[in-house]
């Protein structure tokens, strides 16, 4: 039995597995992994002998697991496998908020594997940077300080940096919100409204993201830190983000890639219903629910941003 296994061999899923294989055996579980030694959703990553890769779930969990499913997902494979998960280090990898319940990927963990140990695994790192050894920092989130403390041991390697937090709440919503607002940043490139507008969605949409995460409970010097605002500055930078390449198409009225994973769209749904019930107003958040939606269409996108009434910083 290896010391680590990762659940769901999708990009991020399997650089996970990837990197922490050249510290120790690590095993992967994904239910398509009939791929001979090079995973489609990553391509040009030779997979290292220490990497055991299985679809039989029995055969893949060990003590600390690391689920690297999409957020949407989350949910059902733990209704359907809770009792084999129940009791171990659980770790969510996932960046967005469910839909269905409103919660995030450690409230769903809790709520399916009380006794579980819950952390979360966050901040900037696109999985071909993490796969092909270059140097990345994140946050490991655990309520558990002396847990926390030995995840982070077992999970840093000598490229990949983890820091620390007992923050889990505050680690988990700055990775689910960033991915919204690099919706928005996209938008604005695609739609052609320039750099300036882009660092204008960047520091609102941090606002914002600060707003929401304080009134579910996060510190805010964790929005400040890797899983919130290092984060942030990435995906709204980078077209290696998914969300953000989602936002260029919004913008620019093109089509975009389907069976995507693009966690922010479904996420900004979540915050859009969430922020009435909390009492906080997040105008870039809602609009990216309502172009995802479809419920707004995109030449209509800055008049609502813009003809707000003006307000203090
Ligand atoms: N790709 C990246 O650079 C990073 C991704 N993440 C996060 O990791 C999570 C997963 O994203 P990716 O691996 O990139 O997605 P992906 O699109 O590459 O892979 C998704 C995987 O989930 C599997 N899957 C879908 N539904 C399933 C189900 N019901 N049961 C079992 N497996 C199922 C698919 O077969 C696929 O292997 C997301 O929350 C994402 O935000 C976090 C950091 C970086
Ligand atoms: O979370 C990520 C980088 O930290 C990956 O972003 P995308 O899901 O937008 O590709």
């Amino acid at each position: 039995m290896t010391a680590v296994s990762v659940i769901g061999a999708g990009a991020f899923g399997t650089a996970l597995a990837v990197a922490l294989a050249a510290k120790s055996p690590v095993t992967l579980w994904g239910r398509d992994v009939a791929w001979p030694r090079e995973n489609p959703r990553l391509p040009g990553v030779a997979l290292p002998d220490a990497l055991r890769l299985t679809d039989r779930l029995q055969d893949a969990l060990a003590q600390t697991v690391l689920l690297a499913l999409p957020a949407q997902v989350l949910g059902g494979f733990l209704a359907d496998h809770a009792a084999a998960l129940d009791g171990r280090n659980l770790i969510s990898c996932a960046k967005g908020i469910d839909l269905q319940t409103l919660q995030g990927p450690s409230a769903l963990i809790h709520a399916a594997c009380p006794a579980a140990t819950v952390g979360v695994l966050t901040g900037p790192s696109f999985a071909a940077d993490i796969a092909r050894g270059l140097p990345t920092a994140l946050t490991l989130a655990c309520a558990d300080a002396a847990t926390g403390e030995a995840l982070q041991a077992r999970l840093s390697t000598g490229a990949l940096r983890l820091y620390r937090t007992t923050d889990v709440t505050g680690a988990e919503l700055g990775g689910a919100l960033k991915n919204v607002i690099a919706i928005a940043a996209g938008a604005a490139i695609g739609a052609g409204y320039g750099d300036s507008a882009r660092a204008s969605v960047i520091t609102r949409g941090f606002a914002e993201m600060t707003r929401l995460a304080t009134a579910l409970g996060a510190r805010p010097e964790t929005l400040t830190g890797l899983s919130g605002l290092g984060d942030l500055v990435l995906t709204c930078t980078s077209e290696g983000s998914r969300n953000f390449r989602f936002g260029l198409a919004l913008g620019a009225g093109r089509d975009f890639t389907p069976g995507t994973t693009v966690e922010g769209a479904a996420t900004a749904r979540a915050v859009a219903a969430l922020a009435p019930k909390l009492g906080v107003e997040l105008p870039i958040s809602r609009l990216v629910a309502g172009l995802a939606e479809g419920r707004i269409a995109m030449e209509h996108a800055l008049d609502i941003l813009l003809n707000r009434p003006l307000k203090e910083e």
